[in-house]
């Protein structure tokens, strides 16, 4: 493909719930923009972007693909991003580089828990969105509740683009309010003819009244616009899209559009809405990217001529090399040129670049500002990292990686096994900056920490299938967290002796315990302030923050706490650079024992959907878990309880509900926050004291 002009490109990601149609509409879009030939099913297990082979049996997306199509003269750059709460990085890097979003709901579930959390994720980007209402033709399908609750739930204003026509089973197609057309799709043809005609009569009120609406949504954006509808005149399509579009981007307003993708129904309209409506690089504010010195700012618009910056969002591992994605923010990047890897400190070379179309390629010599690439031959690159030009060197911000809280011990079968296994790990962590190895050091067993059961499940399984590495593994642990309670000071004195010298470092440290949910907040003043050398200065917060990490007494992290370095006292031909490292972290593993320090758990949001005959039953086990009910709401024949409850009491949970509601049950739960563990758990950990 040649360089297209940059106000044509949509770089755009697919996010929602899980379930709610993300991988169907994508295979739609591939199929009608021409890019694949065959439409892939879920449910056969045979979609383009849905291609590791444990996402086709599972039927769920694992990891986010980018493909490209082009569609109304844009070229569209697509991420399909998994749905499940485990694989929540996915959506995070997503996010963090794309320009505009597809959020799809399901009309019968409507605003789900993970819809909500993908929703914020987007917010904090600040990505604009074009909302997609899907499975509009099941049965139970509720459009007006889907928009009720957006409003409601996620505090969005959403703009209906169309009216939906008929409902289940009978849904034929929508009323385009916009061009006042109804438009409905050729089933002989799996949906590619679109076919438009006059609104019919019964529907003209309804369409007039969701008309003006629309109209009234237009001109909070455009004065013009605003004055033809209080005089009453008639509004060209292109200037109430013009209107429209520019809310949208600034995400005042989020229009939304209705379909079945499994009906072949909807989609071409809202490919149509994306290249309209969704900014282009060019319509977003420039990005800024800090100087070496970490003082100085450069303000990128996206230019192709300007100094190279790109993130390394996306390392997947290919055959023992990695492959890296790449956001190119502004200059152009060359295949085989020497780029800087300005978060690790060395130079890099991206040997060969690819545009990519899911897992297959197509090689290019160059990407530019605005695009979005894979790039082969970087070896030290790590999700997050910036590569810019030798010569003009730049650092943008990473990416908010999750804490993750289930661990799993694991243990190589065999001989060959425990060999390859550290390697394999090593290049599952390139992937998946959620995902943690460690060895723990009383019982020498490898520990991985991640997300979720089904994250661990999915890592143990590609260890065995894409790696021959096979282990057999330990019951899910939680990953719980150590506080202090109390605030506490420490002068800690450290001494040794070295070849008849003595030896050692002084710190004054002061802890004070911090909101729930604050994290480890390190405070440590300038070298000069203290006195000491800067490398000294590193020395004590590098020690801290890995004591920290350490925990104090059951090997936890320490978190929710401030460790401020009071002072740093030295003692001419005693003090050492080590001496000062060796104080500084045993001086705040006394300091937490000090400040009684105590255990917190996970607790985690979850929402079950059972069948309403099972629900009492469904309930009371939710209360046996410690559960703390929130809230129960009655859909048709289903309840929807959504409660609080300790992860710990959770694992094994879906055998349970499956067992409870004869296989109609399902849940889904994502982390909430860290709270007091309960004295009976403190006592088994040995915090009785
Ligand atoms: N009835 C109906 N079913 C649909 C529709 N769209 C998708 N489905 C089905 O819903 C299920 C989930 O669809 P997916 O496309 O895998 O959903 P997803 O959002 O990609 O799921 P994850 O990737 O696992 O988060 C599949 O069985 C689809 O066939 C629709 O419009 N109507």
């Amino acid at each position: 493909m040649n360089r297209p002009p940059l106000d044509s490109i949509r770089n755009i990601g697919i996010i929602s719930h899980i379930d709610a149609g993300k991988t169907t509409v994508s295979e739609r879009i591939l199929y009608y923009s021409g890019e694949s030939h065959r439409m892939g099913e879920v449910h056969d297990g045979e979609t383009v972007m849905d291609w590791m082979p444990q996402e086709q049996e599972r039927g769920i997306t694992i990891t986010s693909t980018a493909t490209v199509c082009r569609w109304g003269g844009c070229r569209i750059n697509l991420i399909d991003t998994p749905g499940h709460i485990d694989f929540t990085i996915e959506v995070e890097r997503s996010l963090r580089v794309l320009d505009g979003a597809v959020a799809i709901f399901s009309a019968v579930e409507g605003v789900q828990p993970q819809s909500e959390s993908v929703w914020r994720q987007a917010d904090r980007y600040r990505v604009p969105r074009v909302c997609f209402i899907n499975k509009m033709d099941r049965i139970g399908a509720d459009h007006r509740a889907t928009l009720r609750q957006m409003a409601e739930r996620l505090g969005a204003r959403p703009v209906p683009l169309q009216i939906p026509v008929g409902a289940e089973a009978d849904f034929v197609g929508v009323i385009d309010l916009i061009a006042r057309e109804l438009v409905t799709f050729d089933e002989a043809d799996l949906g590619r003819s679109v076919i438009r005609r006059p609104v019919p009569t019964e529907l003209a009120d309804e369409a007039e009244e969701a008309r003006e609406q629309l109209l009234e949504a237009a001109a909070d954006f455009d004065d013009a616009v605003l004055a033809d509808l209080l005089e009453g005149r008639e509004i060209a399509p292109e200037r109430i899209s013009r209107a429209l579009r520019v809310g949208t981007i600034a995400c005042r307003i989020f229009p939304v559009l209705f379909g079945s993708a499994l009906r072949n129904k909807g989609v071409q309209p809202l490919l149509d809405a994306v290249a309209a409506l969704l900014p282009s690089p060019l319509d977003l504010p420039p990005v800024t990217a800090q100087r070496p010195d970490g003082e100085s700012v450069d303000t990128l618009p996206c230019d192709p001529d300007g100094p190279l910056c790109a993130l390394a969002f996306k390392v997947q591992s290919d055959e023992g090399r990695k492959l890296t994605y790449l956001r190119v923010y502004s200059g152009t990047v060359r295949a085989g040129a020497a780029l800087w890897n300005s978060t690790r400190g060395c130079f890099e070379k991206a040997g060969r670049l690819f545009r990519m179309h899911a897992h297959k390629r197509e090689q290019i010599e160059e990407a530019t500002a605005g695009d979005i690439v894979a790039a082969v031959g970087l070896k030290e690159v790590l999700t997050g990292d910036t590569l810019c030009d030798p010569a003009h060197r730049l650092i943008l911000a990473g990416l908010a990686v999750p804490e993750p809280v289930v661990s799993l011990a694991v243990e190589p079968r065999g001989v060959d096994d425990r060999e390859k296994l550290l390697p394999a790990l090593e290049k599952l962590q390139w992937e998946d900056p959620t995902f943690r190895v460690h060895e723990d050091e009383e019982t020498g067993q490898t520990i991985l920490t991640g997300m979720g059961e089904l994250h661990l499940e999915v890592v143990t399984d590609r260890l065995g299938r894409e790696f021959g590495v096979h282990v057999a593994t330990g019951r899910p642990q939680v990953v719980y967290r150590e506080t202090i309670t109390r605030p506490v000071e420490r002068h800690e004195i450290y001494r040794t002796e070295f070849e008849g010298k003595i030896q050692g470092g002084e710190v004054r440290l002061r802890l004070s315990p911090l909101p729930r949910g604050a994290g480890v907040r390190l405070v440590v003043p300038p070298a000069d302030e203290l006195g000491i050398a800067r490398e000294w200065r590193e020395a004590v917060a590098s020690s801290i923050a890995q004591a920290c990490s350490a925990g104090c007494r059951t090997g936890y992290p320490l978190t929710d706490l401030e460790v401020r370095v009071a002072a740093v006292p030295l003692e001419a031909g005693v003090t050492t650079e080590a001496g000062v490292r060796a104080a500084a972290g045993r001086g705040v593993l006394l300091a937490a024992r000090d400040g009684g320090v105590t255990l917190l758990e996970p607790l985690m949001n979850l929402e079950i959907v059972a069948p309403a005959d099972c629900a009492g039953k469904v309930l009371g086990s939710a209360q046996q878990k410690r559960g703390r009910v929130e809230g129960i709401t009655v859909q048709g024949a289903m309840e929807t309880i959504r409660a609080l409850v300790p992860l710990a009491e959770m694992f094994g949970y879906m055998t349970e509900l499956r067992s409870a509601t004869k296989g109609r049950g399902t849940y889904t739960m994502e982390f909430a926050r860290f709270e007091q563990a309960p004295p009976d758990l403190l006592r088994r950990l040995g915090f009785a004291g």
